[in-house]
């Protein structure tokens, strides 16, 4: 199959500090891939590098098979690359319809017909589970509804490659448990590369996993195969579960 994105060489320095370094990536159509790695390994300057917010200091990014390197993220948008950040950034005093209608409208071409924004909006709500609070504001909902709200304007951009930066951060267990079957659903009909620290959800969903670490890729397999990494258990898992103890 070929690859729905591939990076080749791809750094990023800031300074001396090599944020990523020398990153040779590739990704499916179809797949849920999940991006690991201790804090500061590299992985938001990966997908800033990805979806344009960073120029690489070298290499290359082909998606669908165009060089997209030297592309300007709005126009990385218009491809089909959709990204979600890390810090909730949904405008405070919008209502959740608004913030969902802001995006939709820069994927019609068509004069922004009143309906066809509407019809993406709501459409966008409807698969997060936020149809009923539309009209609240977005600044009021519950944190994790907020987060929520955020999916749901990545969906309004009908990505073919929907980026996730630690989307679980904040929500309770119960909200996780709905994440997890958001995002299988959403990986239906797009390709999901999703930066998480959560072991649960990443085994849960991941087909594979890659691992970050000092900007290079320390290990790609699968969930099994990542577990029995021992490079792994020492650089992250080990750390994670020294945390959690
Ligand atoms: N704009 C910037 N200017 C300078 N240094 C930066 C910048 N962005 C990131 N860095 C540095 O690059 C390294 C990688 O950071 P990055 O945020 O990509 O890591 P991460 O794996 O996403 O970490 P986390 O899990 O904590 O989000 C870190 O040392 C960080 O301090």
């Amino acid at each position: 199959m070929t690859p729905l994105l591939t990076t080749k060489g791809l750094s990023r320095h800031f300074g001396g500090l090599r944020a990523v370094d020398n990153v040779d990536f590739s990704i499916e159509p179809g797949e849920i891939r999940a991006v690991i790695g201790p804090n500061g390994a590299g992985k938001t300057t990966f997908v800033s590098l990805v979806c344009g917010r960073y120029a690489p200091s070298a290499g290359t990014i082909v998606f669908d098979g165009e060089d997209i390197t030297d592309m300007p993220a709005h126009l990385r948008v218009r491809r089909g690359i959709a990204y979600t950040f890390q810090i909730t950034s949904v405008f405070a005093n919008l209502s959740a319809y608004e913030n969902v209608a802001l995006p939709v409208q820069r994927t019609l071409t068509d004069g922004r017909s009143r309906g066809a924004v509407r019809q993406g909006a709501m459409e966008a709500l409807e698969r997060v589970g936020l149809a009923a609070r539309a009209h609240e504001q977005a600044g009021a909902l519950a944190y994790g509804h907020q987060r929520l709200l955020e999916v749901a304007m990545g969906l309004a951009l009908k990505p073919r490659l929907l980026i996730l930066d630690e989307p679980t951060q904040g929500l309770s267990d119960g909200e996780i448990d709905s994440f997890i079957a958001l995002v299988r659903e959403i990986a239906r009909d797009a390709t999901v590369l999703l930066i998480e620290h959560n072991m649960q959800v990443v085994m849960e969903l991941a087909r594979r996993i890659t691992v970050f670490n000092a900007g290079k890729i320390l290990a790609e397999g699968s969930p099994a195969e990542i577990r029995a990494n021992t490079a792994v258990q020492e650089a992250y898992l080990g750390t994670a579960q020294e945390a959690s103890a």
